[in-house]
């Protein structure tokens, strides 16, 4: 990536020097820090207070102050983070029930705390618009509305795919949405008020990668800061904000550059160290484009270990949603793809693995090969003998159908302009006037797309990938100056005070007679 980078650079006629690395890692390696005493450092960091007899009752912290622990105090805490990559972080917990506790005692302390409603006596008065994945599993959303229901006791609850509720939020109907989070990005094409269902992709990777990426690539190039580690919370804070400071997709912004921070660690003086980078603050981005370069080793460890995949009632099969675009987006990783649930082998979790068959190709039929198939893929595609292009659509039969342990198996994790035509082919279905639409339409949220520079980076990715929709092609954030970080969240509140959403809202008394099933009749997408 550095060498291309070198090579791009010098064709846009940027100046590149050629010991610019050098000079960067030699400063690293000779500057050490200055030390400042913690009191006499203004802004030193205000940790949580814990109870010095170590017989108190400890019970627990969320949110901040659970991040600013004393490191004394550490032996008789344990973080859990009960949700990563957008599922359940089931390898954390023994209990399934431990897991479930976890995430409504970090919802009711977020209620609290954040929206004053101290007392949860009283919030049956309310009613709660609970935003889910657009690619959701049904036990979620079951489990949640149990949570809602009966641990939190909130008057009514009504549930809105997270797409739709960024639409709502911006005032758009249509739109190709693209939500870049912490650890998972998701995609959708939205139209008329609805996710088309054919159209979702969620990937398993956002900011949180580009954070870990751009230190593993600091280290490398000798980062004083030596110790770093990103297990430990003021140490991943601190990456973080140098993430968000000093990263960007702007290529006239490459080159040597000084910066300096604090480390404030508890009982600990501030440390001041000043630091050289050079590309990393631009490479480590572009892994949103490059996904190998993102370590995505641990993110499906002991998936399913207390969480099953949910069932139909009736017919027994398993019956979460599925998407074309998904399922198109796991076998562009997967050299495995069944054909109509058919199996015949073990996969890396025990589960049956379908049959290899071979893939349909062209998923856009105008691209040609080598840049259709990502460089993120891990095993390639079978050639098709016949190589006259499939017609989009086609290609759905196959990937409908994967087996669900496929789906479990196989981390989603694809370049994120690959993944956003993915979505809208399999949106607009072959429809000039909707391909059209949906690319002109693509609106991006989430914290993970704040780095300078994203959307145009984006954007010409696109054209260079679609050049017949080149002018067409807009990258949009919400209007109005929303806050693209907090727009899905505006857009739950719309549709809980919309009238049509009457219809939607789950009541205590009809929970209590039918429970999960009113699901069925109550989402507004087919559930
Ligand atoms: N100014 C910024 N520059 C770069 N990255 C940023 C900036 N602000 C926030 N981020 C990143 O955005 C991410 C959080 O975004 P967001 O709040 O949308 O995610 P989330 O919804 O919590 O995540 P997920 O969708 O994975 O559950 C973090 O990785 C954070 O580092």
């Amino acid at each position: 990536m550095c060498a291309e980078l070198k090579i791009h650079m010098r064709s846009n006629k940027r100046r590149v020097l050629p010991n610019s690395k050098e000079l960067i890692v030699n400063y690293n390696k000779r500057t050490p820090p200055e030390t400042i005493s913690e009191h006499n450092d203004p802004f030193r960091v205000d940790w949580t207070e814990i109870p010095n007899d170590p017989n108190d009752a400890l019970g627990f912290l969320t949110g901040k102050e659970a991040l600013r622990i004393p490191d004394r105090s550490i032996p008789r805490y344990k973080l859990f983070w009960p949700l990563r990559c957008g599922w359940y972080n089931e390898s954390e917990y023994r209990e399934k029930k431990d897991l479930y506790n976890d995430i409504a005692t970090i919802i009711e302390e977020a209620i609290k705390t954040q929206l004053s409603l101290r007392r949860k006596r009283d919030w049956v008065q309310y009613g709660c618009v609970f935003v889910v994945p657009d690619l959701y599993e049904r036990h979620y959303v079951s489990q949640t509305l149990e949570m809602l229901m009966r641990d939190l006791g909130f008057g009514k609850v009504c549930f809105i795919q997270e797409s739709l509720a960024a639409t709502c939020g911006a005032g758009y109907t249509t739109a190709c949405v693209v939500d870049v989070g912490a650890q998972k990005t998701s995609i959708c094409c939205v139209e008329e008020g609805m996710c088309i269902e054919n159209s979702r992709i969620n990937l398993k990777c956002g900011g949180a990668d580009v954070t870990e990426t751009f230190i593993r690539m600091m280290l490398y190039d000798h980062f004083p800061y030596a110790d770093i580690n990103l297990k430990r919370r003021y140490d991943f804070l601190l990456a973080e904000e140098l993430k968000s400071k000093f990263c960007t997709m702007n290529e006239g912004e490459i080159s040597p550059q000084l910066f300096d921070f604090h480390l404030r660690a508890s009982g600990q003086d501030t440390r001041k160290y000043a630091f050289k980078t050079y590309d990393e603050v631009l490479l480590a981005p572009q892994g949103y484009y490059q996904p190998t370069i993102f370590d995505n080793s641990q993110k499906l460890k002991n998936r399913r270990k207390l969480v099953d995949r949910s069932y139909d009632l009736y017919e027994g099969g398993p019956n979460d949603p599925v998407s074309s675009a998904q399922s198109a987006v796991i076998s562009l990783i997967s050299p495995i793809v069944p054909v109509n649930g058919q199996t015949n082998g073990e996969t890396s979790n025990g589960h049956t693995a379908p049959a290899p068959i071979k893939l349909a190709p062209n998923l856009f039929q105008k691209i040609n090969d080598s840049e259709r198939t990502p460089a993120s893929t891990v095993g390639s595609p079978a050639p098709d003998d016949d190589d006259t292009p499939v017609p989009i659509g086609e290609t759905n039969t196959a990937t409908d159908t994967l087996a669900p342990s496929v789906r479990d198996d196989v981390l989603p994790v694809i370049a994120l302009d690959t993944a956003i035509l993915t979505s809208i082919s399999h949106g607009a279905r072959l429809d000039d006037r909707k391909t059209r639409d949906f690319l002109s339409s693509v609106m991006v949220v989430g914290g993970g797309a704040q780095i300078p520079g994203f959307y145009m980076f984006l954007e010409e990715r696109l054209k260079e990938l679609r050049p017949e929709f080149a002018k067409d092609i807009v990258i949009g954030t919400p209007p109005r100056e929303l806050d693209p970080q907090g727009v899905i969240w505006k857009g739950g509140s719309v549709f809980g005070k919309l009238r049509g959403t009457n219809d939607s809202w789950i009541g205590k008394t009809e929970y209590d007679r039918l429970g999960a099933r009113l699901l069925v009749y109550k989402c507004m997408w087919a559930w």
